[in-house]
């Protein structure tokens, strides 16, 4: 029977990644996308951006909103200090079940929960389940359509504090222009576009960065 294209993004990370180096995955994966399939990963020239933020965070606590393949989860997950927390948040079982093997192949399960649902149930139920406070990065990458009430939702649910990190994957490509002019013209968050390109394509898209000011 056929394979879906999840399942071919594993197998050339179970084939050219190394186990427990969450770089190689990462590396193995850009490949795949480039040689063999166009995935929707954050990718490699967008990450390096993702990278740097995760870097000048230094998030003790972190919520992917999209896991997909787990390819910006084990990005970020790679870069945390000791003790902190990864939780990230897929809708779709099959590539949740696909993530949670490139997670173990990065030797990455102990940073990183991935929960299985839609962000409009898990997001109220996020304080009570996980212990959390409040998360110190955010990454959305899910519904464009939904980064816009989740962000609302999460003000409301009082998961944002001073200084909390949104960064936001494809505002431009696909595009997510509802959430652009709310968080570009609300008072309560500083907002910078990171011009980049579509993962693996010469389309231009970016990620937009903004500190949620309380
Ligand atoms: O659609 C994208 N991502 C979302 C996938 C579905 C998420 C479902 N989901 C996961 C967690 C979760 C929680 N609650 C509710 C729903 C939830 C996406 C698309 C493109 C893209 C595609 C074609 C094209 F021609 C150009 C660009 C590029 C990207 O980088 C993307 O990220
Ligand atoms: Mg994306």
């Amino acid at each position: 029977t056929q394979t879906t294209r999840p399942q071919r993004l594993l197998a050339a990370v179970q084939k050219n990644a190394t186990r427990g180096d969450p770089r190689s995955v990462v590396k193995a994966i850009d490949q795949f996308c480039r040689q063999k399939e166009w995935a929707m990963n954050v990718g490699d020239e967008k990450g390096c951006i993702l990278d740097s933020v995760v870097t000048e965070v230094n998030p003790a606590t972190v919520l992917e909103l999209g896991t997909y393949c787990a390819y910006s989860t084990v990005r970020i997950a790679s870069l945390l200090p000791p003790h902190a927390k990864l939780i990230t948040l897929e809708f779709n079982p099959h590539n949740a079940a696909i993530a949670r093997q490139v997670i173990a192949w990065a030797g990455l399960g102990d940073k990183i929960q991935l929960v299985e649902g839609a962000s409009g149930d898990w997001i109220p139920k996020m304080k009570e389940k996980f212990a959390i406070e409040t998360f110190d990065l955010v990454f959305l990458d899910h519904w464009k359509d939904r980064y816009l009430p989740d962000t609302k939702l999460m003000e409301e649910c009082g998961l944002l504090r001073k200084g909390s990190i949104l960064l936001a994957d494809n505002v431009i490509c696909p595009g997510t222009p509802d959430y652009l002019e709310y968080i570009r013209n609300s008072p309560r968050y500083k907002s910078q576009y990171f011009r980049s390109h579509l993962e693996y394509t010469k389309v231009e898209d970016g990620l937009e960065k903004s500190v949620f000011l309380g």
